[in-house]
């Protein structure tokens, strides 16, 4: 098979990344986890802070990997860790978040929703955004 140059520039690429995600995942879990990563326990938050402090700390609401899944309420537990730790951090959610998981997620402490099948999925997307939004901020203004 014929190696062309997009391909070389593609691999060096994707090792790159990998050596930059591994260099990430030593850093935030040190010890080998073999379980989904939703079912991870968060248990070096600690490494939020320190030297290299992150700004923002992705927690995944469903598997990784395809939208269109049911949100995980159980993973709220790490958001409320996270956020009563650290009040300024911004905590990302991603997964079946619309209007009607929206307020669990933001009473939790979530400040940044990552939403695909409630807004991509309705007529009126500006609408599913500015609920996302409102519920954030009430959340905000009564945390
Ligand atoms: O990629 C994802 C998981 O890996 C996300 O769940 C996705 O981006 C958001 O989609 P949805 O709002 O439909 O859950």
């Amino acid at each position: 098979m014929e190696i062309k140059w997009k391909d070389s520039l593609t691999l060096v690429l994707f090792k790159y990344l990998e050596a930059q995600y591994e260099m990430i995942r030593q850093a935030l879990c040190p010890q080998p986890d073999n379980r989904s990563s939703s079912h991870r326990e968060f248990t070096k938050t600690h490494q939020v802070e320190g030297e290299n402090p992150v700004e923002m700390v992705l927690v995944m609401t469903v598997e990784p990997g395809f939208g269109g899944q049911k949100f995980m309420p159980e993973t709220m537990d790490k958001v409320r860790a996270l956020r009563k730790k650290y009040p300024s951090l911004d905590i990302e959610v991603d997964g079946g978040l619309g209007p009607s998981t929206i307020d669990v997620a933001a009473s939790a402490g979530a400040n940044c929703i990552v939403a695909g099948s409630s807004v991509f999925g309705s007529k009126e997307p500006a609408n599913v955004i500015s609920i996302l939004r409102k519920s954030v901020q009430e959340a905000q203004q009564n945390g």
